[in-house]
């Protein structure tokens, strides 16, 4: 059986990263999609914005939609306090087990936990199994129709608390209309657009960073 494209970046950062250190990690993966084989990472030119609306934030929980192979949960939890948590949901079960090997590789699984399954089913189960009250930040990197229904399921969960940040990748490549529309018309948020380029290439892309007001 051929191995798949994930499975390929795995081995890379198995046998060109540094165990324990996740900027090696970060720093192997962004070399190996950037020389070798595109892939849908956030990347290092979105990834720096991120970093930095991250650390504006200081969350202490953390939401992302759409783990992929790992690369921005093990960027997010390099940057996290050591009692900070990230809760990263994975619909595609071959890449959650590819997650789950760079999340360890890169040692941050003491911070960050996987959990496999659809969005829809997973954010209304985050504050009675997962133990989450409210998320100080939450990044929208899975399917573009899923971000504006899993915005107000989250919201209608009580899981947004007066400030929490929402930082959606993909606003222009491939695009999310439907979710910019909804969110700069509601006047519960406040957004700010990130002009980038997508992910190891020239085509232009952008970042929505939308404040809950409550
Ligand atoms: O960052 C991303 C990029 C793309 C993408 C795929 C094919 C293209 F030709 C251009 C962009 C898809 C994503 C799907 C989910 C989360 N992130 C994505
Ligand atoms: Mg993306």
């Amino acid at each position: 059986m051929d191995q798949s494209k994930e499975q390929r970046i795995l081995n890379f950062v198995l046998q060109n990263a540094v165990r324990g250190d996740p900027q090696s990690v970060v720093d192997t993966i962004d070399k190996y999609c950037s020389q070798k084989e595109w892939a849908m990472n956030v990347g290092d030119e979105k990834g720096l914005i991120l970093d930095k609306i991250l650390e504006e934030a200081k969350p202490s929980t953390s939401l992302e939609l759409g783990t992929y192979c790992g690369y921005s949960a093990v960027r997010m939890a390099r940057l996290l306090k050591p009692s900070a948590r990230l809760l990263t949901i994975e619909f595609n079960a071959e890449f959650a087990a590819i997650a789950k090997q760079i999340i360890e590789f890169a040692g941050v699984q003491e911070k960050v936990k996987i959990l496999e399954g659809p969005s829809e089913e997973i954010i209304p189960q985050l504050k009675k199994k997962h133990e989450v009250d409210t998320l100080d930040f939450v990044f929208l990197d899975h399917w573009k129709e899923r971000y504006t229904p899993d915005t107000i399921l989250l919201q209608e969960c009580g899981l947004l608390r007066k400030g929490t940040v929402i930082l959606a990748d993909n606003i222009v490549c491939p695009g999310a209309p439907e979710f910019i529309n909804y969110i700069r018309n509601n006047s519960h948020f406040e957004c700010t657009n990130y002009p980038s380029h997508l992910e190891y290439m020239k085509v232009k892309d952008a970042m929505e960073k939308a404040v809950f007001l409550g």
